[in-house]
């Protein structure tokens, strides 16, 4: 497998994974964007639901300022028959009260008034050490009425312009003649860590509209105390919002204070938590802002969680990972094949090689055959042609071979001819020169470029006398001894290639004519054959004389 094909697998599992990761995101992405979408809902509605409580719960106030308005003097049974038909619908109220507005001058009549049916009666208010009898004010505003009485008795009497605090809230309520409430408050009467909320209805004599007139006209106010948890809770149940925690906060002055909170302690929020934290003002109800904020339990969320998103990263991974080992097994059995095909090719080619070799090669002597000279004697003939150079040819033939077999064998025949093979090799330049087994005991040398070729003709006959390959049966000598036909021409296009070896053949037909061990070369008419005898060798000088037609060199 090649670099580039690595590259481009490689990069399309990269891309492959990375589209996977993607889908498995945006899937997530969009699962999270529906999940918040429930839970913007489910606390929208929670907000909703709160306010039609919270106006619920104003409008007793309402109802009971319409009983103060119809009625100059309501008497407390008329006040508590009132009240407690509301209390037993709205168990979120902690008390309704009525604090009549009483001048300083009129305190003791008061007083005196109520012991008739409470006869410890007194106004008060709150001191260090708990209730105390009020301080001198121009006027004070005492708890008069309370329902339900039972669990509340604390406040009968209480003055609610007994803190500064308090006078603003009621003068508030008074000058703009709405329901004002108050922050939130600690409730006395109530055991438990919930806070509570006091909102003041102010009652008017007749129907004054001008600020002037609701501060001269002002009768008091009825007021309601109301458990913030429980009306939290009372309008949770109205609504399916589980799993979510809420925090009621008062944002009225700029900062928030708690009103109620359903968070665990200590609780850790978690970034996906932290993420889905929403608040929302609930509408401006009794000159307070609230507003809600919220947060998913992890429930919230992994309830509404699914797989798919994991599913897709996972599966489209493995898919990915999949498809690419396949292609992987593809391209590496491709490469097989492929090194499998160049592997039999290049023994195909080899053995071609071998065979081409073969069918050159002569198989005794290992030296190039008579196919393998007659093709390079085409091809230098054609060059010589070209080039207009001569081209020499030396046949030689070993004298007496037959004899040589009789005496020593077949195979020291065969030994024979290969040493003669090789001392041919030896003694010419392969590079130029082709020595090739013509035939039986025959050699033939080519000899490209080469006129004169009586050097290499000398050497040749030499090289294998050296040899002293004993032949005791040869007329010749008692060694083995070659006769050597040589011929050499500048061939035209129109000579014939035969001409060049039948003019060898002559030349050798000569050599053996004229007593062996000899080299002859070709001579052209009137003298056609010249021959040179082997003077230097001893074999000449014992068995061979120069004669012969031709030339001795
Ligand atoms: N051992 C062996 N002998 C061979 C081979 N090829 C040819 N011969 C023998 O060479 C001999 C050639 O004999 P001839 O053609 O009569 O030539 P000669 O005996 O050399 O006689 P002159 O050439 O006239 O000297 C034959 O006996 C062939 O059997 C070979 O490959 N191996």
């Amino acid at each position: 497998m090649n670099f580039f094909s690595k590259y481009i697998l490689l990069s399309a599992i990269l891309v492959g994974l990375t589209l996977s990761a993607y889908m498995g995101i945006s899937f997530y992405e969009k699962e999270t964007k529906a999940i918040e979408q429930d839970f913007y809902k489910d606390v929208d509605d929670k907000v909703a639901a709160l306010e039609r409580e919270l106006l619920l719960n104003i409008e007793v106030l309402f109802a009971i300022k319409g009983l103060f308005d119809s009625s100059n003097e309501v008497s407390s049974a008329e006040f508590n028959r009132i009240a407690h038909s509301f209390l037993v619908r709205h168990q979120d109220i902690q008390a309704l009260e009525w604090a009549p507005k009483v001048p300083d001058s009129q305190r003791a009549a008061y007083e005196e008034m109520k012991r008739v049916e409470f006869p410890d009666f007194e106004i008060t208010e709150l001191g260090s050490q708990g209730m105390i009898r009020a301080l001198d004010r121009d006027s004070y505003f005492p708890v008069s009425y309370v329902a339900p009485f039972s669990g509340n008795e604390v406040v009968m009497g209480f003055d609610l312009s007994s803190s500064d605090k308090r006078v603003e809230t009621l003068e508030k309520a008074r000058d703009l003649d709405k329901s004002v409430a108050t922050p939130g408050i600690s409730l006395l009467q109530y055991h438990s860590n919930q806070k509570g909320i006091r909102i003041f209805l102010p009652i008017y004599s007749g129907d004054p509209t001008t600020v002037f007139k609701r501060r001269e006209q002002l009768r008091g106010y009825v007021l309601g105390v109301y458990r913030i948890g429980d009306m939290f809770d009372s309008a949770i149940k109205r609504t399916s919002a589980h799993g979510i925690y809420f925090s009621l906060e008062d944002w009225t002055s700029g900062s928030s204070a708690s009103l109620y909170s359903n968070f665990p302690e200590n609780l850790q929020l978690s970034r996906s938590q932290l993420d889905f934290t929403y608040e929302k003002s609930l509408a401006r109800i009794s000159s307070r802002q609230w507003a809600i904020v919220a947060t998913p339990s992890v429930g919230y969320v992994a309830e509404r969680r699914g797989k798919l998103p994991y599913m897709i990263a996972i599966f489209g991974g493995l898919f990915v990972l999949l498809g690419a080992s396949y292609i992987y097994a593809i391209l590496r059995r491709s490469v097989l094949i492929e090194n499998e095909v160049e592997q039999r090719t290049h023994d195909l080619n080899e053995a071609k090689r071998k065979l081409e070799e073969l069918s050159q090669t002569d198989g005794l002597t290992k030296i190039p055959n008579r196919r393998c000279f007659d093709e390079t004697l085409q091809a230098q003939w054609q060059k010589a042609i070209r080039e207009e150079s001569y081209i020499g040819l030396m046949m030689i033939d070993i004298d007496h071979f037959k004899l040589y077999n009789d005496t020593y064998g077949h195979l020291a025949g065969d030994q024979c001819l290969r040493e003669v093979a090789q001392a041919l090799s030896q003694t010419l330049n392969l590079n130029t020169d082709l020595v090739a087994r013509y035939g039986g005991e025959e050699f033939v040398v080519l000899l490209p470029r080469t006129r004169d070729c009586t050097s290499p003709a000398k050497r040749c006959q030499y090289n294998i006398e050296r040899l002293s390959l004993p032949h005791e049966t040869s007329m010749t000598s008692e060694f083995i001894t070659v006769s050597i036909g040589v011929a050499s021409l500048s061939p035209t296009k129109d000579s014939d290639l035969l001409d060049l070896t039948t003019q060898a053949d002559l030349a050798l037909y000569e050599a053996k004519n004229s007593g062996r061990n000899r080299v002859c070369f070709f001579k052209p008419k009137p003298v056609d054959i010249s021959t040179i005898g082997h003077q230097d060798s001893h074999q000449a000088n014992h068995k061979v004389s120069t004669a012969g037609s031709g030339k001795s060199l």
